[in-house]
């Protein structure tokens, strides 16, 4: 796809991921592989500002355009493209009870038949890092190994897909999921949950089920 037309999708993807509710501020990220690297958002701009020129291209080895300064993890998100290659598209925000399960330091677990959207069953938390570092991408690069979403312990939620739709849609169903568990955790703990045979199973069934989208 044409560069200008996947810098106006992740445009799209960051302005519905604030009408979802799924982020605030200037917080989180958004970007696509491409050509060997990948497109993602720049640092610190608020999404409504953003136009197609504001997207950076960084390169396999890091390297970004002159004159553009990319997201502060574009770390992380190059860590993702390394480690699953099946993904095209990475989703990085604070949503609220994602972060407060991040900051419980806790797994959500199969509290949901619905937990298997994330390739298994439970949603990891990836240790704290600071914000930025090659730490965190490797914490990442560790909890997404099997799975397509990780909590980031004090921080927020990593979602990745096959493209920007469906990460988007991953990310708010994990979100879904993280609010589920704190609101049942806050009557018994631990939450009961589905055993490990009714996930395979259900994640088999994932394998012909899930998000269908025009392109
Ligand atoms: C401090 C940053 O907000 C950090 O939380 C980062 O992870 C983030 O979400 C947004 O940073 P960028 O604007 O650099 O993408
Ligand atoms: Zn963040």
């Amino acid at each position: 796809m044409e560069r200008e037309v996947l810098a106006r999708e992740i445009i799209e993807t960051c302005l519905e991921m604030t009408r979802l509710g799924l982020n605030q501020g200037t917080a989180g990220n958004v970007s696509v592989r491409y050509q060997g690297g990948m497109l993602i958002t720049p640092t610190g701009t608020p999404y409504e500002r953003l136009t197609e020129s504001s997207i950076v291209f960084v390169d396999a080895a890091g390297q970004f355009e002159e004159g553009k300064i990319p997201s502060s993890e574009w770390r992380f998100h190059q860590a993702v493209y390394h480690t699953r290659p099946d993904a095209n598209a990475v989703v990085h925000n604070h949503a609220v009870h994602c972060t407060a399960v991040s900051i419980l330091n806790r797994p959500i677990p199969a509290i949901h038949y619905m937990i298997a959207v994330g390739g298994g069953n439970s949603i990891p938390c990836a240790p704290y890092a600071t914000f930025g570092t090659r730490q965190l991408s490797e914490h990442v690069a560790r909890a997404m190994k099997d799975r397509k979403a990780t909590l980031l312990q004090h921080h927020g939620l990593i979602a990745c897909e096959e493209n920007l739709q469906k990460a988007l849609w991953l990310a708010h169903e994990v979100e879904v999921l993280a609010r589920l568990y704190l609101t049942t955790l806050a009557i018994v703990d631990p939450v009961p949950v589905l055993p490990d045979e009714e996930i395979a199973l259900v994640l088999e069934k994932f394998k012909t089920y899930g998000l269908r989208i025009e392109e």
